[in-house]
């Protein structure tokens, strides 16, 4: 599925009337009927129906939402929040078909305020993806009134208030129970300031062809049909080099389970072979959980890893560096050497991105393929801007860092943005709360090393090990736990039940 801006979403309505026909009156009787069908799904014959619509298109949508719910006998009638005068074009000619067919619009004035309150169903078809700034009145006080009725509200399209893009940090917005949002999700979708405002999304389409889609935008959500088609698949006659030899080098005195998490989850997931290389210590205390692993001790100073050289680096397929591995001089060095010398894929995560932050010069240098996998705080060291900086437009700063240093980045968050170097974007729909808990990062980084050596394209690899750490968490609270009790290590024997699931449906 494809994610848009407003300014692609308009290029690609310019696309399609310009190139093949489709006109706009066309796309918004598609609209309309699409989410008219989906907003019967939800409704009672019985409930008092409100369409409250706006000057544009949006409103536009609403008139035609409102003649199909007509036409299925519903109690609808259209309250029209601007003048005559400021309702034109492809929305004009909606509203005269449907005072044809004999519906009803009303002049929004005080006394309509009335109409909103006492109506079970609200469908918010106010302003679009084409707001500029900050609601104006008499919007922001409808806003006000809607949210603080307790009517079920519908919003097409976005909720009239809510950007399409990020950038924002506070709106006055509707809040939506249901938004039916129109051809693709909005960036706004997925940011952590304007998410909440949509309540429960679905998707309609409105007959834009895919092409023109693939030709305009270059971020996308990944789905589950995405997972079955791209996901490694073992053969009959596979030996376990076919599925990768993968080191994981982590762990220190004070943190020694990371390292345990990521070579368990690695396994799980799929990999052929699993290096685990630490301090001797370290193993001593962690072979014990995955007796599958092999393990090298490596030399270590007061508990920190602390020799590059003993490594040997040439016989894997992908390595991944940095979790709980400490913020020492020596354990920097430990990453340096890696960076420069690995010619496989490298995964730098945990400590490895603390110290990533002054080994930027020698990640641009790689000729091999490099994958990071921060969360908002280390994203946000790295690029020198604050969290709350980086979440106003975690889209924007991703792509620049990954292109800039050439790395793969997975921002991590509860939609997690996958961006190649080339600047194209995956954003994982799955995972919970259950998830924002120590040791979830080192989980996921063994999952994403099993994909990664698996020979598939880095981006449906990485995108892939997100899909199957957050569905893992999502089918672990659906039916045994909660997300309160959650661990990192049930997440990693939840892999079972995903890939279960995953091959059971088809
Ligand atoms: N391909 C598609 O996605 C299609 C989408 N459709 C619908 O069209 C809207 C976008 O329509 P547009 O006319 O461009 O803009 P809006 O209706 O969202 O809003 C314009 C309207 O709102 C007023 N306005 C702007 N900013 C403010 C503000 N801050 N306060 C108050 N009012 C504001 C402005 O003056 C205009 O009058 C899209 O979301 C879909 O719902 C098509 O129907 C089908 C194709
Ligand atoms: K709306």
């Amino acid at each position: 599925m494809f994610i848009v801006t407003a300014k692609e979403m308009y290029d690609m309505d310019r696309l399609a009337m310009q190139e093949i026909g489709l006109d706009g009156k066309l796309l918004m009787e598609n609209a309309g009927r699409a989410v008219a069908w989906k907003v019967m799904r939800k409704i009672s014959q019985t409930d008092k129906i409100c369409v409250l619509a706006g000057a544009g298109n949006n409103g536009g949508d609403g008139f035609v939402i409102a003649r199909t719910l007509l036409d299925h006998n519903y109690h609808v009638e259209v309250l029209q929040v601007v003048p005559n005068d400021k309702v034109t074009g492809d929305a004009y000619d909606h509203k005269r078909i449907y005072e044809k067919c004999g519906g009803q619009v009303v002049p929004y004035e005080t006394g309509s305020i009335q109409m909103v309150k006492e109506a079970d169903v609200l469908i918010d078809a106010m302003i679009g993806i084409g707001i500029k700034g900050e609601v104006r009145e008499p919007f922001a006080s409808l806003i006000s009134l809607i949210n603080a009725e307790q009517s079920y509200v519908i919003s097409v399209d976005i909720p009239s208030g809510v950007p399409a893009d990020e950038g924002g940090e506070s709106f006055h917005a509707v809040q939506a129970d249901y938004t039916i949002i129109i051809g693709a999700p909005k960036q706004s979708v997925f940011l952590p300031y304007t998410a909440s405002y949509y309540g429960e999304w679905e998707v309609v389409s409105i007959g834009l062809p895919t092409f023109i889609f693939k030709r305009l935008t270059s971020k996308g959500m990944w789905q589950l049909e995405d997972v079955k088609k791209t996901l490694p698949k073992r053969q009959l006659f596979d030996h376990k080099g076919n599925h990768g030899r993968g080191l994981i080098i982590g762990g220190c005195k004070e943190m020694p389970g990371a390292l345990s998490m990521s070579v368990q989850a690695a396994l799980k997931s799929g990999a052929g072979l699993i290096m685990g290389a630490s301090s001797l210590p370290v193993i001593q205390m962690i072979a014990g959980n995955c007796v599958e692993a092999t393990y090298s001790a490596l030399s270590a100073t007061d508990g920190y890893l602390d020799n590059h050289s003993e490594i040997n680096l040439d016989s894997y397929d992908a390595i991944a560096i940095g979790m709980g591995l400490g913020r020492k001089e020596c354990t920097k060095d430990l990453v340096k050497y890696v960076i420069e010398k690995a010619t496989c894929p490298i995964i730098i995560d945990g400590d490895g991105l603390y110290h990533l932050s002054q080994l930027l010069p020698q990640i641009n240098e790689r000729t091999h393929p490099s994958v990071i996998t921060p969360h908002p705080g280390e994203m946000a060291m790295l690029l020198g801007v604050s969290v709350r900086e980086l979440l106003k437009q975690p889209f924007q700063y991703a792509k620049e860092f990954a292109t800039a240093y050439r790395v793969y980045v997975v921002l991590k968050g509860r939609y997690t943005i996958v961006t190649s170097p080339e600047g194209v974007q995956m954003v994982n729909p799955t995972g919970n709360p259950g998830l924002a808990k120590g040791g979830s990062g080192d989980v996921l980084t063994g999952i994403a090393l099993a994909m990664v050596m698996q020979k598939q394209s880095l981006l449906q690899a990485l995108s892939n090990a997100c899909y199957i750490h957050g569905m893992s968490a999502d089918l672990l609270v659906q039916h045994q736990h909660s997300e309160h009790d959650l661990l990192a290590t049930d997440v990693i024997n939840g892999i079972t039940d995903v890939y279960r699931t995953i091959s059971s449906s088809g």
